[in-house]
């Protein structure tokens, strides 16, 4: 009886204390087992990506808590600052990314815009599933060519949202290496997650290669070269042979590829919708840049385009400032370099790797540099304004918003990304009037910080198409 007893209790201080563990684990923050330093300070932050580029161009390589490929396969943005991202990143930008391939992509944007315009509902909305739609069928074709299927496409964006909400949820206990025991079965759900997006992303890429293989290069949408076919081209250091180079192999090219959709897609998203919650909430700068779209030729494609509509790319840029999709930008640092630029770091930086955390939000929003930062308030990129001259990415001299990054590991995607915003807008601002949903009180702006910044509700609103 008395061995019974003991059992009973013994399994009943071992449940509780599961309990408690878990309970205290369950809402840890994100801390990883690096000493970490968080920079909120734009001069410090210019000081360490310019002033100290060479020690401070190195990202982690484990962008997620579980590290799914045994540290060997990376997208540009986890790759070790070195000869293979050197090589990844030249081919991106020699190709698909360069200002002057840049305008091959008119067609496609248009045809998105228009299949995003056709596919709106009069009345209440909730937009975000439209343009994430629209967009990663635009990026998923400038990867695979004109070949690509819808439905593999609309797979691969529930795959990814699927991804992202595992996400969200194994970053809310990650912390120290308990969780991982208590909280397994989150973890399995994220590697399981991982695991069909990756089957879905090498699938599309095989048809491609096959396609590639069997008929000509090149023969994407309008004379775009699809980056899978560009992957071909490019030889990277070879670890295996002193002084050879190698293809890439289909797995190692899975990251890149997805990486490219995903940064594309689901940042040009996040911020098309703030912009039209402002807009929503603002109906004076509505009006105001209806005004401009409405005087201006066509839709906005290209650099210049948007260049010449002033006043709407102060909204892109001020939302932006405000929300920058990524809100977090990493850097990691070795021992000699952690106590350069001024930043106030541990004192075990010294002795380890230290991770440098850029708060993007923080910096956009920095009271030294921005009158009444929290306000949207496109007018202070005007002529005139606080932020006359302050471009999507800053310059050596001085920064006062991060939303593409800086320094050598900047993105390269800025221009594309920039264009797409206001490409986006201009439709959906051109073509309907927006304002508040007849079910909710004002427009709720709530952030809430996943991978990417997002509203934490999705914007609703009452749309009404525009008289000519
Ligand atoms: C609104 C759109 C976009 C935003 C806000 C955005 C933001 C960012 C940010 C903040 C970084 C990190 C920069 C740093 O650490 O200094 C980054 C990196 C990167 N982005 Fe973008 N991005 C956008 C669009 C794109 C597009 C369209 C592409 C490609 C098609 C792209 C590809 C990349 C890549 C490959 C990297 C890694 C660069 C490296 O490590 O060298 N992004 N992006």
């Amino acid at each position: 009886m008395d061995t019974l007893l003991q059992l009973l209790l013994i399994s009943l201080g071992t449940i509780t204390f599961v309990a408690i563990l878990r309970r205290s684990t369950r809402h840890a923050p994100y801390s990883p087992i690096l000493p970490t330093v968080k920079i909120s300070d734009p001069a410090i932050a210019q000081r360490l990506l310019f002033d100290h580029a060479d020690a401070f161009s190195n990202r982690p390589t484990r962008a997620f808590p579980l590290d799914f490929s045994g540290g060997r396969y990376h997208g540009i943005s986890t790759t070790p600052y070195g000869p293979v991202w050197r090589t990844l990143r030249r081919g991106l930008t020699a190709d698909i990314l360069h200002p002057t391939r840049l305008s091959l992509q008119e067609p496609l944007q248009r045809e998105a815009v228009e299949g995003l315009v056709a596919s709106l509902t009069l009345g209440e909305v909730v937009v975000r599933h439209s343009i994430r739609g629209a967009l990663y069928m635009l990026m998923a074709r400038l990867c695979f060519g004109d070949g690509v299927d819808a439905r593999d496409v609309r797979a691969m964006e529930r795959a990814q949202m699927v991804f992202l909400t595992t996400y969200a949820e194994v970053m809310a206990i990650e912390g120290s290496r308990l969780p991982r025991i208590l909280h397994l079965r989150r973890y399995l759900r994220f590697d399981a997650a991982f695991n069909r997006l990756s089957k879905i992303v090498g699938t599309l890429i095989v048809a491609r290669l096959h396609q590639v293989s069997c008929c000509d290069r090149g023969g994407g949408d309008g004379g775009i070269l699809p980056y899978v076919d560009s992957l071909l081209d490019i030889q990277v250091p070879d670890d295996e042979r002193v002084d050879a180079r190698r293809m890439l192999t289909v797995t190692e090219m899975a990251p890149l590829v997805w990486e490219f959709i995903v940064a594309g897609a689901e940042s040009v998203a996040s911020s098309v919708e703030w912009a039209l919650a402002h807009l929503v909430d603002q109906p004076e700068v509505q009006k105001k840049l209806h005004r401009e779209i409405n005087g201006a030729e066509g839709l906005v494609v290209r650099e210049e385009q948007l260049r010449s509509m002033p006043y709407l790319r102060a909204v892109v840029l001020e939302c932006l400032r405000m929300h920058p999709p990524v809100p977090f930008q990493n850097r990691e640092v070795g021992a000699e370099g952690a106590a350069l630029g001024g930043a106030t770091v541990p004192a075990m930086a010294s002795m380890t790797t230290t991770r440098f955390t850029l708060m993007a939000s923080d910096i956009g929003r920095n009271s030294k540099a921005w009158t009444e930062p929290d306000e949207f308030r496109p007018e202070r990129f005007l002529a005139g304004g606080e932020g006359e001259g302050v471009g999507p990415v800053p310059g050596p001299k001085e920064i006062k918003m991060i939303p593409f990054g800086a320094g050598r590991r900047y993105c390269p995607g800025a221009g594309m990304g920039m264009v797409l915003i206001g490409c986006v807008l201009c439709a959906l601002v051109r073509e309907f009037e927006w304002a508040p949903s007849g079910q909710s009180a004002g427009v709720d702006l709530t952030e809430l910080d996943m991978f990417f910044k997002v509203m934490k509700k999705p914007l609703r609103a009452r749309i009404t198409p525009r008289r000519r």
